[in-house]
């Protein structure tokens, strides 16, 4: 199998994202989950995206993970590799967004990295380097809140210098308009300059699609699933692409069992879900306080579940509001809380597939990565959109037999998005 298109998720839920975005436009596309073992069967693609959860990890060891996914594309004939990051530049000052795109970008050569964080289609442009979501500044946005990456900073030349340790540039709009050949010209300005690493303007899918094509010619890029917008066009534009179309019904042929959602995003859209699926389905919210204690809420937490599953689907939520999340940060630290918490939510996701689970939704990146983890899944093939960046997900070489997943990012889908997954997964 040689690839066109290789990338390196920092999270799963993002990996899924780009994953979908890919398909979209062209590429025959799997997710794997890390490296895959090389017994795994996986099919003939255009692009991998291989997840990894490096995302609120030390520095060093995202740098570690994602320099052994750059080795494994590479050998697989990919050319180019997109570090995808998410939409809203989920990260701290200590990383890892600005040390995993150096590393990769010397594995390659060295050479200036393009760097974009915009989506448009979720709301995500970024305007003269600082980062709108929807109609906010990224810090007025409900990011200021994120439980593990509070973003207090809009200007991301600013963001990406703090954690950088060469200088940063950017690539304002109006170069961008001007094309691809303006753009080449300003990068290797500002390569001359000894700039690494620049932050690019993006607002419409054009912008991207300029920015793709210029990506192309480079070994790396770093960006959420508009850059993978872009840089899939340009491989069809060019002709590179293989024949082939991508085609997603195969994907979500009926695997049956039972069905059942679970939150660990406490994020703004994931809250409003949570109330909206309140109205139609069991919904247990989960005692932060009381899962740090022990596991007895755990295990009741599936007692609960089990006297109600096989009528239905349930909902087992950690999510909590701003204000609850900030407590319990402040008596128990906050990486310490979130990795608790992320703990629990994947032992009761991996009971509730020992008890015939096979349909299940997962919301949060860092939720989602615990559970894929605990439950050993090696890899997905790319199912039908539920909502922008959210696609049906199908296993590959699952010791539980084939399941439908959808790992839902914190910010995206609708407010009705758990019950128009499951309406999608037989
Ligand atoms: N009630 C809570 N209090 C504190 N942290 C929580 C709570 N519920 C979940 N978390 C943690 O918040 C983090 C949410 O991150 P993530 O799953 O990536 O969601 P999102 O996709 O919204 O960013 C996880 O580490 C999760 O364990
Ligand atoms: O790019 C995005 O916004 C998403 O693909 C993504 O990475 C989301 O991360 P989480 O919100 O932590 O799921």
């Amino acid at each position: 199998m040689a690839i066109l298109l290789g990338s390196i998720a920092d999270d799963y839920t993002g990996a899924s994202d780009l994953a979908n975005t890919l398909t979209k436009n062209g590429l025959r596309t799997v997710q794997t989950v890390g490296i895959p073992d090389p017994s795994l069967a996986l099919p003939d693609v255009d692009a991998v995206v291989v997840s990894l959860k490096i995302r609120s990890v030390p520095a060093s060891d995202a740098i570690a993970a994602a320099a052994s996914a750059e080795r494994w594309l590479r050998q697989r004939g990919a050319g180019h590799v997109l570090y995808k990051i998410c939409s809203t530049f989920d990260s701290t000052d200590a990383g890892n967004i600005g040390p995993v795109t150096e590393a990769l970008s010397e594995a390659a050569g060295g050479g200036v990295v393009l760097v974009t964080p915009a989506f448009p289609e979720t709301g995500r442009t970024v305007y003269l380097g600082h980062l709108f979501v929807g109609g906010q500044p990224l810090n007025e946005s409900p990011l200021r809140d994120h439980p593990l990456n509070p973003m207090h900073d809009a200007n991301l030349v600013r963001v990406l210098t703090r954690q950088s340790r060469n200088a940063v540039g950017l690539i304002d709009l109006t170069t961008i308009a001007a094309g691809p050949g303006a753009v080449k010209a300003r990068l290797d300005a500002l390569s001359t300059a000894g700039i690494t690493a620049v932050i690019a303007d993006a607002i419409f899918e054009r912008d991207l699609e300029t920015l793709g094509e210029v990506a192309l010619e480079t070994p790396v890029s770093t960006g959420a699933s508009g850059l993978g917008l872009g840089l899939a066009r340009a491989l069809v534009r060019s002709g590179r692409k293989s024949s082939g179309a991508a085609t997603t019904a195969d994907a979500i042929r009926p695997v049956g069992g039972l069905s059942a959602i679970v939150a660990g995003s406490c994020s703004k859209a994931t809250l409003h879900q949570l109330d909206i699926a309140e109205r139609s389905m069991p919904v247990l919210r989960l005692d932060p306080e009381r899962l740090l204690a022990g596991p007895q809420e755990i295990a009741a937490a599936i007692s609960w579940a089990g006297d109600r599953i096989s009528a239905g689907p349930v909902v087992i939520a950690a999510s909590a509001a701003p204000e609850t999340v900030s407590r319990l940060q402040s008596l128990h630290g906050r990486e310490a809380s979130g990795h608790a918490i992320e703990t629990a939510t994947s032992i009761i996701t991996a009971e509730l597939v020992e008890r015939g689970v096979r349909r299940l939704v997962v919301a949060g990146g860092e939720t989602s990565g615990a559970a894929v983890d605990r439950l050993a899944i090696p890899a997905f093939l790319i199912g039908p959109e539920i909502a922008p960046g959210v696609p049906v997900l199908r296993t590959v070489g699952n010791a539980q037999g084939d399941m439908l997943l959808a790992l839902k990012s914190g910010n995206f889908g609708g407010e009705d998005f758990f019950t128009a997954a499951l309406a999608m997964m037989h």
